[in-house]
């Protein structure tokens, strides 16, 4: 049954799925790694489609911008479309001096200036935490393609734009790079039991001030990509 974001049918969407943010970038995606994509949603202009990667069923949809957003998308693709399997491949800022722009990172865990978590919680701190089988298997895979990947903690931010010092306190603590989802998409998850995980792009960084561009952001982070179709591809063998 369609859901109000999503104007499809069960079955039109495969058990396992890429989320970039930005919705150009499921087309780019569908468009040039899968094979014979099908359009199964437009609905707000967040693009949808299915296809296979090396024959196995793979969807690929945006999620917009930020927590609420993607929290909308995941419930929708887990409970309704019965989606097991949910790979973010997003863009992030770097944090710590050793992430340089255009590394792939692998989240293993997510904190948030967001209070979803809190609420949800009754004030107590849940860790949102990446699916271990699909981090290992996208690590494996990444090793095998001869991409270094960092592995750490991101921070998922209500605000882009921050003046405050949070994003100094998350940087003192180690974290890699900060996004605006995975903390969300990693709960959503869990409380469903499925699978989660974050690979991202360093967009722009943090400490040095350099920034891609839209078009790259769309277009050109074919690491993360590749390493997100793949490890799917690992797991659907198991
Ligand atoms: O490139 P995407 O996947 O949208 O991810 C990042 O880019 C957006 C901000 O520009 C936020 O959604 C952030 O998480
Ligand atoms: O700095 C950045 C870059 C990408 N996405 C974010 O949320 N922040």
């Amino acid at each position: 049954m369609p859901t109000p974001h999503i104007n499809a049918n069960k079955g039109d969407i495969a058990e396992s799925i890429l989320l970039p943010g930005d919705p150009l970038r499921a087309k780019f995606i569908a468009e040039n790694f899968l094979e014979n994509p099908v359009l199964y949603n437009e609905v707000r202009g967040i693009l949808g489609y299915t296809g296979t990667y090396k024959g196995v069923p793979v969807s690929v949809q945006g999620t917009g911008m930020g927590i609420p957003s993607i929290s909308i998308y995941a419930h929708e693709l887990i409970h309704e479309f019965g989606v097991k399997n949910l790979i973010r491949v997003g863009s992030c800022g770097a944090m710590q001096e050793n992430v340089k722009i255009r590394d792939v990172i692998i989240a293993s865990s997510a904190s948030t200036t967001s209070s979803i978590n809190r609420n949800r919680f009754k004030g107590l701190d849940f860790a949102p935490t990446a699916d271990f089988d699909l981090l290992l298997a996208a690590y494996n895979k990444a090793r095998d393609m001869g991409i270094n990947v960092h592995v750490g903690n991101v921070l998922s931010s209500d605000l882009f734009y921050d003046d405050s010092s949070a994003a100094k306190m998350f940087m003192d603590a180690g974290t890699l790079g900060v996004e605006m989802e995975a903390a969300a998409l990693y709960t959503e998850a869990a409380l469903a039991g499925a699978k989660a995980l974050t690979i991202l792009t360093v967009s722009d960084s943090l400490i040095t001030g350099e920034a891609t561009t839209p078009q790259e952001r769309q277009e050109t982070f074919k690491e993360m990509m590749k390493i997100a179709l793949e490890a799917i591809v690992a797991l659907s063998a198991k």
